[in-house]
């Protein structure tokens, strides 16, 4: 048996068209297309990468883009100017801070800066804040893209025992939080690098979401046969990017997302997604 694959880059593109036809209508109402913004400090090659896929997109579903690159000795009042700025252009309907941020800089007082309403990442305080009240707010874009995945492949989730490997920032923790609410009804078990018995509790579930950045961690042998595994976690080598899922896992699992072309494109979509919907607002408010 080999585990169906969770088909992020289909997935992505489809949410791409949707987002498309609904970027037309908010600019008709608002006369002005939704635009997103990246903030980018230094010239890490990964960033650069991952910023310009961002553009790409962007370009795709008609949405405009506004880059903001600073250089990697900016000053933590250079970036907090270009964040006033941000938070001041109209042009700008949601923008992201690319991270890491260099050490120097710091991230946390870059990060409460924002305009949450601008927050295209949902990673603000107050936005993480609303989604742990159950308010309406931008969602983180890897966790919910997670969810978008596993919906538009009709993997149930109410009742479902999830096991959620990383209790970082931007994936496992708030994916946590997502998971547990009513709407979703999941249970979900958070492990961590304090967690006994790892392989237990992977075993117990029947969606289990690797993103600890610790390649191969999650192996065949681990799994509940049948289970839907999603590999989250991104590792750069010599040889190129490397999961957090081995290779084997694929012949116990019911459904896999890969690494490459899983939740990373959905991550992306989802960046839009949040900037589709912060100009709905606006258009409502017109
Ligand atoms: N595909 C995508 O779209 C995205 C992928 N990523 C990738 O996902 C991964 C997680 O990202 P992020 O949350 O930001 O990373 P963090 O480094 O903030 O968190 C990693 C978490 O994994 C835990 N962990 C590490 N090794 C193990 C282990 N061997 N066993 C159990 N737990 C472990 C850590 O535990 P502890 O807290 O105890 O240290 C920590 O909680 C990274 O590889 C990142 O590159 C991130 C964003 C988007
Ligand atoms: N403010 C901020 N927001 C983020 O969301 C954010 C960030 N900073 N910093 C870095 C991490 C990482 N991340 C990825 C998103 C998509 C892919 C992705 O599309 N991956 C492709 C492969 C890409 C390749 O081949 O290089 C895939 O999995 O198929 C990867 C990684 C978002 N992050």
């Amino acid at each position: 048996m080999t585990a169906q694959t969770l088909d992020g880059r289909a997935t992505a593109a489809a949410i791409r068209r949707e987002l498309a036809e609904r970027v037309a209508k908010s600019t008709a109402t608002t006369g002005r297309p939704p635009g997103l913004g990246t903030v980018l400090v230094g010239d890490d090659p990964g960033s650069h990468a991952y910023v310009a896929g961002k553009h790409r997109d962007c370009a795709q579903v008609g949405i405009a883009s506004i880059r903001r690159d600073l250089p990697a000795d900016a000053s933590q009042r250079q970036v907090e100017d270009t964040i006033d700025e941000l938070n001041a252009d109209p042009d700008c309907t949601g923008y992201i801070v690319q991270l890491p941020l260099p050490h120097h800089l710091d991230a946390g007082a870059v990060l409460e800066r924002m305009d949450p309403a601008k927050d295209a990442d949902g990673l603000h305080p107050v936005n993480l804040g609303r989604l742990t009240l159950g308010v309406d707010a931008p969602l983180p874009c890897t966790p919910r893209g997670i969810v978008e995945l596993l919906r538009r492949h009709d993997v149930p989730l109410a009742g479902a025992r999830v096991c959620v490997i990383g209790r970082g920032v931007t994936v496992g923790r708030p994916l946590g939080l997502l998971l547990t609410r009513r709407s979703e009804n999941s249970t979900v078990t958070l492990c961590h690098t304090g967690t006994k018995g790892l392989a237990w509790h992977v075993r117990e579930a029947d969606i289990v979401v690797a993103a600890a950045g610790s390649p191969g961690l999650i192996t065949k042998d681990m799994l509940r046969p049948g289970a839907a595994v999603l590999d989250v976690g991104i590792t750069r080598t010599d040889d190129g990017l490397v999961g957090d899922v081995h290779p084997d896992a694929a012949q116990v699992a019911g459904w896999l997302a890969p690494m490459p072309g899983g939740v990373g494109p959905m991550t992306r979509a989802m960046l839009l997604a949040n900037v589709v919907e912060a100009a709905e607002r606006n258009a409502n408010t017109v």
